[in-house]
């Protein structure tokens, strides 16, 4: 063998490299199927040609031209490319079993054959393997869908659903891969961590709900906010989305698509709503003075095939508790849809405005009772710590009087008395309560009053 080849055999410790190199493509490339598909093909190439290294090398060391096996210089020829391509031909043919081989002489060449052999069936089943996962991996989406479609199609056969809302109900899967709906958005997305979610959603979205004029002059946190909570919904050709006197449970925006406005009768237009288009909002605004209160103004029919994006009234209140402003203005534009209907009541609006400045005020007066409850209170309680100080001296400078000072320290009364004149007190404190020259009735007197002071004191 030559010497440079074995020289450069330490490349091979590089080979993680390789694979780290692989890992992260596949991770990262948007074309994943095709980049597996090369990366077997490469794998492939690289066995073919080590496998073909070896069995040049295999006859150098048998020697070339020795047997009808090895290398034949004389019939292939002596230069470098047609050395390799010989080999690199041999070596494909064996790994692949696809051609016929000279047959080995020696045992050393039958074994050299058999591991090729092996290492030829391992080869063909990745092959099969790996293009078949890679086949089953691109109609994955197309599967799911198919057999969710089979599922439904199942069902209404079973439970005997009539030919045409089976057409229908197709027509809509139809739509929906046609154009490329996902059945669930959120599912697709939900492995996300919400801020990324967040991120795909304003990107996905945002343009619609910049279209809706509803929203244009709310601040931009409405609409980062709003924008996580639409949910994408398609609804096929005379589809009713709402109808008149249903309770408001949800408001649409339209995607695309056009929707109109109908009267009972299903055919008198009223509007017509096309993209970025909002409805279904009055019943869920609690607008006040609305006649219908919470339930729908109109019918809202679809005329061809519409996506719209729906939003329940729980998370637009949501939305709006934080956004006042937003609400309001979305409230005012709802009173003037109303009016223009004649569904305001007006007389109501009116009240319930009244009642709530009525209320408003009354808050304010309840405010400023308190603000001179809170004043009086306060100046009440200055007084009593005046008077309190007032009757303390008063206390102290009886006992002093009664000669009954000595009290004092031990309830903790009235400022410090000087030490000798608390030695004095204290010996006459000493003797017995009848031998004092006070009637007996005082000093009871000053107990009482020093008790009351200390209770007083501990409060
Ligand atoms: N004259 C109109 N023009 C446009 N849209 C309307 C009209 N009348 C009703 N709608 C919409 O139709 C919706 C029916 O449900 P809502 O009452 O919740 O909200 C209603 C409005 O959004």
């Amino acid at each position: 063998m030559p010497c440079p080849v074995i020289v450069r055999l330490n490349r091979l410790f590089k080979c993680h490299r390789l694979l780290e190199f692989f890992d992260r493509t596949e991770t990262r490339t948007n074309f994943p199927n095709a980049f597996r598909i090369a990366k077997l093909i490469f794998i492939i190439l690289v066995v073919i040609h080590w496998n073909a290294c070896l069995y040049f090398a295999m006859s150098y060391i048998i020697g070339f031209d020795s047997d009808y096996w090895v290398y034949n210089m004389t019939k292939n020829g002596d230069s470098f490319a047609s050395q390799y391509i010989y080999c690199f031909y041999w070596s494909t043919l064996t790994l692949t079993a696809i051609g016929e081989v000279p047959v080995p002489t020696r045992e050393e060449e039958y074994v050299f054959v058999i591991i090729d052999f092996l290492i030829g069936v391992l080869i063909f089943a990745t092959i099969v393997g790996n293009v078949g996962s890679m086949i089953t991996n691109m109609n994955a989406a197309r599967a799911e869908f198919q057999s969710r479609m089979d599922a439904v199609k199942q069902y209404m056969e079973l439970r005997k659903v009539s030919k045409e809302l089976e057409n229908r109900v197709i027509k809509w899967f139809d739509y929906l891969w046609s154009n490329k709906q996902s059945l669930d958005e959120e599912a697709v997305t939900s492995i996300l961590p919400d801020k990324l979610k967040a991120e795909i959603a304003i990107h996905v979205h945002l343009d619609t709900l910049k279209k809706v004029k509803l929203f244009q002059d709310c601040e931009a946190g409405v609409l980062a906010q709003l924008v996580l909570k639409l949910r994408l919904q398609v609804f096929s050709p005379n589809d009713y989305i709402c109808r008149k006197g249903d309770v408001g449970k949800e408001m649409y925006i339209v995607k695309r698509g056009r929707l109109c406005v109908v009267g009972d009768d299903g055919k008198t237009v009223f509007a017509t709503l096309s993209d970025g288009a909002v409805f279904g909002e009055l019943s869920i605004l609690n607008i006040e003075g609305n006649k219908t209160g919470n339930r729908r103004t109109a019918n809202v029919k679809s005329v061809g095939y519409s996506d719209l994006f729906c939003l329940s009234k729980q998370d637009l209140w949501d939305v709006l508790e934080e956004y006042p402003d937003a609400r309001d203005v979305l409230i005012e534009r709802g009173r003037q849809i109303l009016l223009k209907d004649g569904l305001l009541d007006e007389d109501a609006l009116r009240k319930a405005q009244k009642e709530k400045i009525s209320t408003a005020e009354k808050c304010l007066n309840l405010e400023s009772a308190l603000d001179n409850l809170q004043t009086r209170f306060a100046r009440l309680l200055a007084e009593y710590t005046a008077s309190q100080k007032k009757m303390k001296q008063r206390v102290y400078r009886l006992e002093k009087h009664l000669n009954l000072v000595s009290m004092s320290p031990y309830l903790g009364l009235g400022p410090e008395i000087d030490a000798k004149e608390h030695s004095t007190l204290k010996q006459r404190n000493s003797l017995p309560y009848h031998t004092t020259s006070q009637p007996s009735t005082f000093s009871s007197l000053s107990r009482s009053l020093s008790l009351k002071v200390e209770r007083q004191y501990s409060q």
